[in-house]
């Protein structure tokens, strides 16, 4: 169906058929937004610029590549160089430290499944593994949130040292970006700036060291990552050069959103697109390792208080309007998907 209503037909004068080929670029589609504004929280031009192209842009598109952020390039690939020592580490020693029931470490080939995508029905597993990491909680946080979900010792490689610093200091100053962006959220909802700030005092962080193996480029066995929505507030990912991360357009054709230098692509999840009442878009995506070659790409999630109760601010409202969905609790939410995508949480292990 795509084929016909993406390209242009004419009947030429001996009776033929001539198909033109439109190519279905959409360099508009992901535009790049210079966040540099955002960082200074003073009230100026640029800044309610910024805010505004941001709001629109998560309205419309519900991506978006971030320029001008001031992460570090250094920073980015080396955790990038780092996460591949660690994905060239024998099975063995990687298995060693398995994701463990607070959601940290080793995520082998086909232990998550995206079952509660809302995109596709998905059975297959992803072709990917990684290493989970959470944000890192000190001795005393350890004990005080012994037996909550998701509060438990991150487990870092032995055999490459370096990715703790590393991983720390980038969730560091990501959680860093992460928070301009949630301020200029409410921003551009017309929510007091700090609207958002106390549901994220212990905010759910997820880093996520991601490999892709190698494919043959038109293989039709095997998706690197299904359709599917993000379940959380944003996420902030870097990718290697290998391209393959796609974006589903409101016409259901799939864009591509390659890596731009220096950039960061950036997406609504489930949870702001049901906090802010459907207004942002938490957009379908998937990944196809096209490239001939392994790769690598490190998504950031950052996520609100376990404990955060999410509810559609009642000025987001028109008159007469209810909300689309009930209040949830962010940390019963996100344990239910948890729980049903991820086979080590399942009891028979299927
Ligand atoms: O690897 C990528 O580029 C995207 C990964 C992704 O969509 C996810 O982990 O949710
Ligand atoms: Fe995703």
């Amino acid at each position: 169906m795509s084929f016909f209503r993406n390209n242009l037909f004419i009947v030429t004068n001996n009776h033929r058929l001539r198909v033109i080929v439109q190519q279905k670029t959409h360099p508009q589609e992901i535009p790049v937004i210079d966040v540099g504004p955002l960082r200074d929280h003073t009230p100026s031009d640029t800044r309610a610029a910024a805010v505004s192209q941001l709001g629109q842009t998560l309205e419309t598109v519900g991506f978006a590549y971030l320029s001008g952020h001031g992460i570090p390039a250094e920073l980015v690939d080396g955790l990038r160089e780092t996460a591949i020592r660690f994905h060239d580490l024998p099975e063995i020693t990687k298995n060693g430290i398995r994701i463990n029931t607070a959601h940290r470490g080793f995520i082998p080939y086909s232990s998550s499944t995206l079952k509660t995508s809302t995109v596709d029905n998905v059975s297959k597993p992803n072709l990917s593994d990684s290493l989970m990491i959470m944000h890192e909680l000190s001795e005393m946080e350890l004990r005080e949130r012994a037996g909550q979900p998701l509060q438990g010792r991150n487990q870092w490689p032995a055999d490459v040292p370096e990715l703790r610093e590393m991983a720390l200091r980038y969730m560091t100053e990501l959680s860093r970006l992460g928070r301009d962006i949630t301020i200029a959220l409410a921003e551009a909802l017309g929510l007091l700036p700090t609207w958002f700030l106390p549901h994220f005092d212990c905010p759910t962080l997820f880093l996520r060291l991601l490999h892709y193996p190698e494919q043959e480029r038109d293989s039709q066995h095997g998706i690197g990552a299904a359709p599917h929505t993000d379940y959380g507030f944003i996420t902030i990912l870097a990718q290697d050069d290998s391209g393959g991360l796609e974006v589903r357009s409101k016409d259901g054709t799939w864009i591509a959103a390659p890596p731009i230098p220096d950039t960061f692509v950036m997406n609504v999840g489930d949870i702001l697109s049901r906090w802010s009442n459907g207004r942002f878009a938490s957009t379908p995506h998937r990944v196809i390792n096209r490239s001939g070659r392994r790769r690598f790409s490190q998504p950031f999630f950052f996520d609100p208080s376990m404990q955060s109760v999410i509810e559609c601010p009642s000025s987001l409202l028109h008159a007469g309007d209810t909300p689309l969905h009930p209040p949830v609790c962010w940390g019963d939410y996100l344990m239910e998907r948890l729980n049903r995508n991820y086979t080590y949480r399942q009891a028979d292990g299927k």
